[in-house]
């Protein structure tokens, strides 16, 4: 691959559509391009989050357990809050995490959030989130008028923070148009019943049973008349919300198969997929900055080639200023590119953008810095500020989540070498923007 002529610096979008809505996690605010769809009623929703995580083997509830720096519940509840047509969301923690609870709403800035006192199990929770929506202070019920209640309750477990807005609209109106409605997947495994030798007794026939997943949807008066009617044993043994309104309520659930995402953080292998799947939907774009400089626009339209070890969407702009700025949110992560003597003004700038707009608020944002030396020096350090004053800037960064990681890479007139230096670029890039990790922060890598 020769240098090619210099291309225009006009914004290239390659690769793959950037996600109008993220399927396996939640943007950082609802995405302008979702497709916006509106709900005639008022629609809350209950987050049971009162449970200790045992089959973790952790002493965090994995409810509180961080992935990527922030905690599981903050995605989860982002989901929901980026959602325009929910008014509400109850979040039940056991009474001992209810400070944790509130810290993580003031300090992540959830919006429509309040958080009541759990149960002792989750259907006692999820009685006490509904209780509150009518009024009650989560173990008292209240009696908010009629008008004020939600039309439709959605139960959703906090450890499952993927979950797409479609699937809530599908699950909204059938609960309203039916009574109750739940999201279901096909098993994986088939469902065999035991003696109580231990031995197989039978199996089901596994094409005609589904798992019940959530989210799940009830109209208000639905849910709160079940928890009503049921037994002290629904509370203590019982799994099913949709079970208790067919079984006091007459309801029959409205059924509605869900993607494969919307599985439940139930062991501590479920917490490292979960981070890996979020790192993998973050790292999906990438926006080069050239300032403007010939050499640097040469090597950012040799990157927007090289699409292969950057498997991802590129916008290649100038800088950061007027229609550009668009790309300092949603899931843009930046490869600045300077030629200038330290290059640190540049980092220092887009650091400057990056905060003025908060965001690294909901997740690490990613400034892959590659110093492109133009001089005929070989010398490493030959135009490149001191690696300290980068060890320096990028430490101050990475307080506020911002990971700033360099490449060094001299520019070669040999096309040959000049190939492979781009190629490795790609790849250092795309490795260091898919594995976000804190430990090569500051590191000034070799192309
Ligand atoms: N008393 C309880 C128990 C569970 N839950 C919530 O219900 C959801 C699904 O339950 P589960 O995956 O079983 O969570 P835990 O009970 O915490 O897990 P474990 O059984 O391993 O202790 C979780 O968000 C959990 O926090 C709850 O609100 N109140
Ligand atoms: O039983 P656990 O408390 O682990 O999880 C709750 C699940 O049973 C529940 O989320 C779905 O099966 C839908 O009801």
């Amino acid at each position: 691959m020769n240098p090619p002529n210099a291309p225009g610096d006009n914004p290239v979008r390659t690769g793959p559509a950037h996600p109008s809505v993220l399927p396996t996690c939640a943007a950082v605010e609802r995405d302008p391009r979702a497709a916006e769809r509106s709900v005639d009623f008022p629609v809350s929703v209950v987050l049971p989050a009162g449970g200790t995580g045992e089959r973790t083997g952790l002493q965090t509830p994995k409810q509180f357990c961080s992935l990527l720096g922030r905690p599981l519940i903050s995605y989860t509840i982002q989901a929901f809050e980026r959602v325009s047509w929910i008014h509400s969301v109850v979040v039940v923690v056991a009474k001992e995490n209810m400070d944790r609870m509130m810290d993580i709403i003031q300090r992540f800035q959830h919006r429509k959030v309040r958080a009541v006192p759990g149960g002792s199990t989750r259907h006692r929770s999820i009685c006490n989130g509904v209780l509150a929506l009518g009024g009650g202070d989560g173990e008292e019920e209240g009696e908010r008028p009629v008008a004020e209640r939600p039309k439709v309750v959605i139960i959703h477990d906090a450890v499952r923070p993927f979950v797409e807005e479609e699937l809530l609209y599908n699950i909204a109106i059938a609960a309203k148009e039916q009574g109750a409605a739940g999201a279901i997947r096909p098993l994986v495994s088939t469902v065999i019943a035991t003696t109580s030798e231990g031995f197989l007794d039978h199996s089901l026939e596994r094409a005609k049973y589904r798992a019940s997943e959530m989210p799940q949807g009830f109209t208000y008066d639905v849910i709160y008349q079940a928890y009503k009617k049921c037994t002290e044993s629904d509370f203590e043994f019982g799994t099913e919300c949709l079970h208790l309104a067919l079984q006091y309520c007459g309801t029959n659930a409205k059924l509605i198969e869900g993607p494969p995402a919307l599985w439940k953080v139930t062991y501590k292998r479920d917490l490292a997929a979960a981070e890996s799947i979020i790192k993998d939907t973050l790292s999906r774009s990438a926006c080069v900055i050239t300032g403007g400089s010939e050499p640097a626009a040469i090597l950012a339209d040799a990157l927007h080639k090289a699409v292969g070890p950057l498997d991802m969407e590129l916008g290649i702009v100038p800088d950061l200023m007027g229609v550009n700025s668009g790309y300092l949110f949603k899931e843009w992560n930046f490869i600045l590119i300077s030629v200038s003597q330290s290059g640190l003004s540049e980092v220092k700038t887009i650091l400057t953008h990056l905060e003025a707009v908060n965001r690294a608020l909901l997740y690490p944002v990613v400034i892959v810095w590659v110093h492109l030396n133009v001089s005929d020096e070989l010398s490493v350090s030959g135009r490149m500020a001191e690696p300290g004053a980068i060890m320096d800037l990028a430490s101050a960064a990475k307080l506020r989540n911002i990971l700033v990681f360099g490449i060094q890479l001299h520019q070669s007139k040999d096309a040959g070498r000049w190939e492979r230096s781009v190629l490795r670029v790609a790849e250092v890039a795309s490795a260091l923007i898919r594995g976000r990790s804190t430990a090569l922060v500051g590191q000034i890598l070799q192309a």
